[in-house]
């Protein structure tokens, strides 16, 4: 039996990252990277597909209550027994060698017997690696890997794994400590557990100590921020879009894909809520990130990078792991690698565009590149894509996607013109003026009185909510009010928006999602620029209220089950949290301060998207 998506805590040491469950057990990691095989993968399986568990073995009742230490990775997992109660601690520190898992359980009142149970299982739970015991450390090896665990506590094999039954007894601390390095180099030395979560600690609220955020959901905006520093790839500056595979969009189905990668999409728009709570450094790295993947020949962009700007992400399927709550397949890789996705030349250059609004060191590389995309997409603009949504069906003239070509130009306008690149700004003019009349004339259908998914089509499509934030429209335009009316009939459903009725659009693949929770944001969004503020903050709260106990949001929610669905922690719906935080508070001191250019209104736009 799969647990809830939202019974799992993140821990993560910015270039991978652990779930927690409540019940103790590590159930999702990958080493060494985001996107390396996992060693624990019971997540998409088993116990037996590998896990930490570390918990009381009390049969009895047991109380769990669970936070972060304030402004910091840090997980504290408090169990409540009728022995007494225990703390478990658990984090990964932020490094420069090798990754390392470190666990203390604290004895914080009376006795409480605790177990323990190590299972691990290389390359997504297929490989049992040798254990062989030494003083103060077992080792695991198989193939590639190894994984060395320190611990003063007595562990066992029981049946191809690692046991121990001992107690924790009130003001003590006992330690376990994981540490993976290449099975052809020496183990690492053993670290001291208590001082690696005091140094993780501290590095965390080093990192916070930047936070500009002063606004009204402080817990709320800086867990999201931390959580989106904790899907940044500290060695590259890449950024993935959650920090795990195939959790599904509907239980028991098959949308179930890889995001251990870097979306241009997913990470430019992460890039501005970092931005946006006072956060530059990520947005350097990431800019260097982008030059060294796009290198070579820049117009032949690809909508998505490895962490390291790899550029096969060949999508195959695990067979041996059941999925999720039954939801197969189990992907690796993605085939969206190969789409043709318009939108991501102009979150590009829209990125390009914020690094020179936010003052970054300039850097004629990514001018060079820009000139490129602009190049490919004077004619590009007119080819149908597989949209925002990555459609495995036929290609099609999506809205989102040409409203992001007239971004691309509208930006490359505002370079010459605001920070004095060099261009031919005068056709660039008119190319972004073509684009936008283009748009008028075959995306807006008036007997709908909305704008639609695509060209010629009667369908909506909550990206459409994205056209006033990038400033293509003005939010108050009769045209975008109406669409915002004709989404709210049609794709609102139980107080969330669905992104499309995926049994009207063909996207390839059989019909059922849950609700695609950033959409709802760029809802809550619209309604603060149209004024309807009341609205906007009663649907933020109820977003707010999704999240689980230690403020993490998958990538859709089920009202039915009322359970989180998808890739979790996604990036999407964390940046959706942050900037309609920004803009509820924006609006309230002056609707006039906002983020992005808007060429209708000629004012800077609202945090987008
Ligand atoms: O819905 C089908 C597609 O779903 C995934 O894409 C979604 O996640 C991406 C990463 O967050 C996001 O950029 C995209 O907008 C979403 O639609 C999946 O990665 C695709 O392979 C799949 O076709």
């Amino acid at each position: 039996m799969s647990r809830p998506i939202e019974d799992y805590a993140l821990i993560g040491d910015t270039q991978t990252a652990a779930l927690v469950g409540r019940d103790g057990s590590i159930d999702w990691l990958c080493l060494p990277r985001f996107d390396s095989g996992a060693c624990f993968a019971a997540l998409l399986g088993n116990p037996e597909h590998g896990r930490w568990k570390l918990a009381p073995s009390s049969r009895g009742p047991v109380m769990v209550k669970r936070r972060y230490r304030p402004d910091s990775l840090v997980l504290e997992t408090e169990y409540t027994t009728a022995e007494g109660v225990v703390r478990v601690v658990d984090c990964m520190p932020p490094r420069d060698r090798t990754p390392d898992v470190i666990r203390l359980v604290e004895g914080v009142k009376g006795r409480v017997c605790m177990n323990m149970q190590l299972v691990m299982r290389f390359d997504y739970g297929s490989v049992v690696p040798w254990v062989t015991r030494e003083t103060g450390e077992l080792r695991a090896v198989a193939g590639p890997d190894a994984l060395s665990l320190y611990t003063p506590v007595a562990v066992r094999g029981h049946h191809l794994t690692t046991v121990a039954d001992f107690t924790v007894a009130e003001g003590q601390r006992i330690p376990f400590v994981l540490r993976w390095h290449p099975s052809h180099e020496p183990a690492p030395e053993p670290l001291d557990g208590v001082e690696a979560v005091a140094d993780t600690e501290a590095w965390w609220k080093e990192w916070f100590a930047h936070c500009t955020y002063q606004g009204a959901w402080p817990e709320a905006v800086r867990t999201s921020l931390m959580t989106l520093k904790a899907l940044t790839y500290a060695p590259t500056g890449g950024i993935v879009a959650a920090a795990t595979t195939s959790l599904p969009e509907r239980l028991g189905g098959m949308r179930n894909w890889d995001y251990r990668f870097c979306w241009l999409r997913d990470a430019t728009f992460t890039l501005y809520a970092l931005t946006l709570g006072g956060f530059r450094e990520e947005a350097e790295a990431w800019r260097a990130w982008l030059m060294r993947s796009v290198a070579g020949d820049p117009s032949k962009l690809q909508i998505m990078y490895g962490v390291a700007g790899e550029r096969r992400l060949t999508e195959r399927t695990l067979p041996w792991l059941p999925g999720y709550a039954a939801s197969k397949p189990v992907r690796t890789g993605n085939a969206a690698v190969d789409q043709f996705q318009l939108d991501v030349y102009g979150e590009v250059m829209d990125a390009i565009h914020q690094a020179n609004r936010i003052g970054l060191s300039s850097n004629h590389r990514s001018w060079d590149v820009a000139l490129v995309l602009l190049d490919f997409l004077e004619s590009g603009w007119q080819q149908p894509d597989a949209g925002m949504w990555e459609v495995r069906g036929d290609l099609r003239h999506f809205t989102y996607s040409k409203v992001m070509a007239w971004v691309a130009f509208d930006r490359a306008v505002k370079a010459v013109k605001r920070y004095g690149l060099e261009g031919p700004v005068e056709h660039w003019r008119e190319v972004r003026d073509r684009i936008h009349q283009e748009i008028c004339e075959s995306a807006y259908d008036p007997k709908l009185g909305a704008f639609t998914q695509a060209y010629g089509s009667g369908n909506l499509d909550a990206s459409l909510l994205l056209l006033p934030l990038v400033g293509f429209v003005h939010p108050k335009d009769p045209r975008m009010v109406g669409t915002v009316r004709a989404i709210e009939r049609e794709l609102l459903d139980d107080g969330l928006l669905r992104r499309y009725h995926t049994h009207e659009t063909d996207d390839g693949l059989p019909p059922g999602e849950g609700r695609f929770l950033a959409c709802s944001f760029w809802l809550a969004d619209n309604y603060v620029l149209q004024g309807r503020r009341d609205e906007a903050e009663a649907l933020f709260e109820r977003l707010l209220s999704l999240r689980n106990d230690v403020g993490l949001l998958a990538e859709e929610y089920d009202p039915l089950s009322k359970r989180q669905l998808g890739n979790y922690p996604q990036a999407f719906s964390h940046v959706g949290l942050i900037n309609t935080a920004f803009n509820l508070e924006r609006y309230h001191i002056s609707p006039a301060i906002h983020r992005r250019e808007n060429h209708v209104a000629e004012q800077e736009a609202p945090a987008s998207p």
